[in-house]
């Protein structure tokens, strides 16, 4: 484990803020931390990165301080200073770093053609991969990420969740939201806090184990009454609930479901435009857990 903590606490005034979390982030990973506003995770990650100091338990880091680069949720940068500024300014904090470095960042940001600009013209999605490109200028061996993709549009997002996809095996990510999807989407293993509390650390797969059921998703184009209620005598059918013009499909297994529900939809007489295994019941659990 590159970061381990043992029953880490900390409080504000009389308020716990973080409250007897055990963390455990393997090296080389992308660690998503997960959990509504106000859960605890720049807290956590500010003490992490040593710029917050626990109430009580410990903190253990298996790499030099000076090998950890942290991205706080809203970087801000001096507004007359071109993006190659900015990332020449971080590179010449970090360790000595590599001729040309700058210029690799700033391309593997997406930044090579407005390097030149000044960042106060910027958008949103620009100054986060900026961001990146100056945490990443450093070659740093963790990198504390906080929010890093949250206040964006779905363009930005899936600009930056790519860019840390690409730091995998190169680095070890740890970075919170509170959108399971971008979680979801590029980490190896998550921790979901709420209320200062680790509810659940570890891969996705271990966290569906026992708590989901399996579900298909139905976009019917007509006949969904007909269906709902044809599906409902099923045997096999737990639930049946409307999305939309469609239906979501409690199964007891989904070996059952691939079996019979193309023929009970046949029966219906209903129009199908797709159906397949849902997979949003990492919604459910997540939504279940945090709230
Ligand atoms: N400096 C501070 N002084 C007092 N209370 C604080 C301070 N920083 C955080 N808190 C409180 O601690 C709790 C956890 O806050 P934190 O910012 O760590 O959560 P978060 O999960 O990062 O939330 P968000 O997603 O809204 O940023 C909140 O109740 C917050 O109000």
């Amino acid at each position: 484990m590159i970061v381990e903590t043992s029953a880490l606490g900390k409080r504000y005034g009389g308020r716990a803020a973080l409250d007897g979390v055990d963390l455990s982030v393997p090296a080389g990973s992308v660690y998503g931390l997960v959990g509504p506003n106000g859960a605890g995770k720049t807290t956590l990650l500010g003490i992490l990165a040593g710029l917050r100091r626990p109430t009580s338990g410990s903190i253990r880091l298996d790499v030099e301080r000076g090998r950890v680069a942290t991205l706080p949720d809203t970087p801000q940068f001096d507004p007359w200073l071109t993006g190659r500024e900015v990332v020449e300014l971080a590179a010449r904090l970090a360790a000595p770093t590599p001729a040309g470095r700058v210029d690799v960042v700033l391309a593997e940001a997406g930044l090579a053609d407005a390097a030149a600009r000044r960042v106060g013209g910027f958008s949103r999605g620009m100054l986060q991969r900026l961001g990146l490109a100056a945490t990443m200028v450093g070659e740093p061996s963790l990198l504390l990420l906080d929010e890093p993709a949250s206040a964006l549009d779905p363009a930005g997002r899936r600009e930056v969740l790519d860019l840390i996809a690409r730091l995998r095996g190169r680095a070890t990510v740890v970075f919170s939201s509170h959108i399971l999807a971008d979680v979801q989407e590029v980490c190896d293993r998550i921790g979901i806090l709420r209320d200062g509390r680790l509810l659940f650390q570890g891969g996705l797969e271990q966290l569906l184990v026992g708590r989901a059921t399996p579900a298909y998703r139905l976009r019917l184009k007509s006949g969904t009454d007909a269906a709902a209620a044809l599906l409902r005598r099923q045997q096999w059918v737990t639930s049946v609930r409307p999305e939309g013009a469609g239906l979501i499909v409690g199964v007891r297994t989904l070996d059952e479901a691939e079996t019979h529900l193309t023929g009970v939809l046949a029966e219906a007489g209903t129009k199908v435009i797709s159906l397949g295994p849902r997979e949003a019941e990492l919604e459910d659990v997540f939504l279940e857990l945090t709230s």
